[in-house]
């Protein structure tokens, strides 16, 4: 696993963005992983800037996001489809029929886990998945405990991750109590991975992924069985290295 160490979350921003661009201009076919919450949003800023100024296209690129909220219709501001299109897709050129988000709202929650695992085989695999971490080290909503061999599933989020993510919703009740995500094997599957992470909370989960210790109690240290790991993080995130 590869560390990056950068200033701030700018220049995080900066640096994720440019192995995206590099990706996209090399592989104009390629399939993206996207992710969602507080620290992909500068990436995506970055990614709209050379959009504008670069005119990079997006034309023949697909893209699949890591994971859904359950009971959002797209319209809600906080389901990660809403964000998707408002952080991204309506700022570049890719074809809405190459974006992809498990549906949240479907019917049959598990065919629905079913359809999108088939989803990203049928694509080929991921070429670049983008990954935040949770404050318990969740990458998507893999939770601790998650087996490392879990394909597309339905979850129940832990009482830390609806705390943690209550700062996007007017109140603690309001946030799903339930999401979508890709498997951790799902995940790992992926060509290569790049996490992001900055801020000092998320520097506990970034020393107990250097810590090297493989666990299932600690998802984010999957990425240590992965060949092509770049952790791109700032100062704060990595004051306890
Ligand atoms: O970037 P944030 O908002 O701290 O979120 C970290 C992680 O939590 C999630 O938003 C899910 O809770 C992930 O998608 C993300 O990678």
């Amino acid at each position: 696993m590869k560390l990056v160490q950068v200033e701030n979350d700018t220049e995080m921003s900066q640096v994720a963005a440019e192995k995206i661009i590099s990706l996209v201009t090399h592989n104009p076919t390629a399939t993206l992983g996207l992710a969602t919450g507080g620290t992909p949003k500068g990436v995506y800023a970055e990614l709209r800037r050379d959009y504008e100024n670069n005119h990079t296209s997006y034309h023949s690129i697909k893209a699949v996001n890591l994971d859904e909220y359950v009971g959002l219709t797209a319209e809600d501001p906080n389901s990660y489809k809403y964000y998707m299109s408002k952080e991204l897709f309506n700022h570049i050129n890719i074809k809405s029929t190459n974006t992809h988000l498990p549906h949240g709202n479907a019917e049959d929650l598990n065919e629905e886990c079913v359809r999108y695992e088939k989803l990203i085989k049928s694509l080929g695999g991921i070429d670049l998945q983008l990954l935040g971490i949770g404050h318990n080290g969740h990458i998507g909503f893999n939770e601790p405990g998650t087996s490392f061999e879990s394909r597309t599933h339905l979850v129940h989020l832990t009482e830390q991750t609806i705390t943690a993510n209550s700062r996007y919703f007017s109140s603690y009740e309001e946030v799903p109590k339930q999401a979508i995500t890709m498997g951790i094997q799902t995940i790992l599957c992926s060509k290569e991975i790049v996490l992001i992470a900055s801020g000092k909370e998320k520097a506990e989960s970034i020393k107990r992924l250097f810590k090297g210790e493989i666990n299932e109690s600690f998802p984010a240290s999957t990425l240590l069985l992965h060949a092509n790991v770049t952790v791109i993080a700032d100062k704060e995130a990595t004051a306890l290295l």
